[in-house]
């Protein structure tokens, strides 16, 4: 990894060469590096071998280099994204030249100066879970909950995603919560819900998010049952262009379902949960995790996915009874909270694993949009397993009750979007379809929504089943029994596995209650 000139410490002091230590021409192998500028007999190598060196000794250097790789790969990245914003802001004054004043120029350019400094100030302060007190838990999910928070130094709301270390672990999870990370991080989409800061303790990682009062589309669902053609069209053409967004900043959702679909305090939806998406980072690649985690026991426990070859049950329902709907709308929110989840609406070449892109969004639109027309999704069955076997088999069982009414046009689209991923239609077929004639795209976040939720406080809770959720006796947020404090005692393995999640936005304040 170093080189070193000849002779300072081409020997050690009995005279023996270290173990990876040996002069060499500059013909070596591949994995070594060079010195440049000095000839060739004068270099001496340290490969990269660890021969000779313990293990303690091994996984200390690797420890110390990725963490050294992490903080240059921060520092690299916020000095690009500070350069990033001075260009735009620039450009947008060299745009409105003949309107500012140079005065007026030179006072923008000062302000994005101190907003800078104020910045690189604050993330240089450390902020963790004590900095927030918990109003109430809003939600669950298969890795963690969600709470309502208040910051306790400015006052502000935000929700606060709490996900346990040792279960992503466990679970492989590892690339999925760092893509939730980056998506939220990346975006300023209006389309996507805003993440604040990202920080985790030895036990836990946060997310710290804006806080959308009007709950979920799942909740709206339990609540209404079924929608109205005029309602769906408003949602279905809000989700179309929040999924349009995601793919536009390179990410493939494939875990859009009405859980994942909130509602802001306008009436207005934002997509979340970014927990499976793939983006095109290195670390979003599970193999990459899992060389990071090697030693780590727990990531050899495997993720119960479906096999390709697995049995399945031999008869399926091609229609449920009306009871078999009841009980599956009961038990709608358990099936959400549990860590199975529920795979009504993915897309089937997902379970076949043999290769997807983001056509796989539009294959759950089409579920959410039967869903929201006919009170149940087109695949939902009695068993987990049932459901796989109808959306692999879609065609076969995916049936319009006839005891429902549905336009041609709604019909229609649900059919090209529940079909094989080359026939699916893509955003600009869906946003050309009949279904959607009268819509304007352009202005849709501006327009009315159908439901505006109506609220007391800042800290209203009222569109959330919160009473369905086990409150915690104390606000805190505990580590596993016997562990201390929240923060608990430092793991080196499991610490690597997270680097580089910590986040804070530079406008961090923006869109916070
Ligand atoms: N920013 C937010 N504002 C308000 N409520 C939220 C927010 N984020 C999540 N929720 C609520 O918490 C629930 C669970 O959140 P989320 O789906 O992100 O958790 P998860 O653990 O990742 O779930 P999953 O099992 O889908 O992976 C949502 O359905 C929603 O009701």
């Amino acid at each position: 990894m170093f080189n070193v000139p000849n002779p300072q410490v081409s020997s050690s002091t009995d005279g023996k060469a270290s173990p990876s230590l040996h002069s060499t021409s500059r013909a070596s192998s591949p994995s070594s590096q060079l010195v440049s500028g000095l000839p060739n007999s004068e270099y001496i190598i340290f490969e990269r071998t660890t021969t000779g060196f313990s293990e303690e000794i091994t996984t200390r250097g690797k420890t110390a280099q990725l963490k050294l790789e992490a903080y240059y790969k921060q520092a690299v990245d916020s000095a690009i994204e500070r350069n990033n914003r001075r260009i735009e802001l620039e450009r947008r004054l060299l745009s409105n030249n003949d309107v500012l004043t140079q005065e007026r120029k030179h006072r923008l350019l000062a302000e994005l100066g101190r907003k800078e400094s104020q910045y690189l100030r604050l993330r240089r302060t450390k902020i963790c879970v004590y900095d927030f007190s918990t109003v109430k838990v809003i939600g669950k999910g298969a890795f963690g909950e969600v709470r309502l928070v208040q910051k306790t130094d400015t006052g502000k709301i935000y929700a606060m995603k709490v996900l346990k270390k040792d279960e992503m672990l466990k679970r492989e999870q590892l690339a999925h919560v760092r893509a939730e990370r980056d998506v939220l991080a990346e975006s300023a989409s209006p389309w996507v819900v805003q993440l604040f800061f990202s920080f985790q303790d030895n036990f836990h990682l946060y997310l710290v998010m804006e806080y959308l009062p009007g709950g979920d589309l799942m909740s709206m669902l339990i609540k209404y049952d079924v929608f109205s053609e005029d309602v769906t069209r408003f949602y279905m053409a809000e989700c179309a262009l929040a999924i349009e967004a995601v793919h536009k900043m390179g990410f493939i959702h494939r875990d859009i379902k009405p859980d994942n679909i909130l509602i802001d305090k306008h009436g207005h939806v934002k997509l979340s949960d970014f927990g499976l998406s793939t983006g095109f980072h290195k670390q979003h690649d599970g193999a990459y995790y899992e060389r990071l985690c090697a030693s780590v026991e727990a990531s050899k426990i495997r993720s119960t996915k479906p096999q390709r070859n697995s049995v399945m049950v031999n008869s399926i329902n091609i229609t449920m009874t009306k009871e078999q709907i009841t009980t599956w709308k009961a038990n709608r929110r358990k099936l959400a909270y549990s860590t199975v989840g529920t795979p009504d609406y993915i897309a089937p070449e997902i379970f076949a694993q043999q290769g997807y892109g983001k056509e796989c969004d539009w294959w759950s639109l089409g579920s959410i949009m039967f869903e929201c027309l006919v009170g149940y999704p087109p695949f939902c069955a009695e068993t987990v397993q049932e459901t796989y076997q109808k959306i692999i088999q879609w065609n076969h069982y995916l049936i319009f009750p006839e005891d429902v009414h549905l336009s041609v046009e709604s019909e229609l689209l649900i059919r090209s979007l529940l079909t094989s991923a080359e026939k699916r239609y893509q955003i600009d077929q869906i946003k050309g379809h009949e279904f959607f004639s009268g819509v304007d795209w352009d202005v849709l976040r501006q327009v009315q929504p159908p439901f505006v939720p109506r609220l007391r406080s800042i800290v209203d809770t009222s569109y959330f089943p919160t009473e369905d959720i086990d409150q915690p006796i104390q606000g805190d947020i505990m580590p596993p029994p016997g562990l201390g404090g929240a923060a608990g005692e430092s793991d080196p393995q499991r610490d690597l596995a997270f680097l580089g999640y910590t986040f804070r936005r530079f406008n961090e304040t923006s869109n916070a209650f």
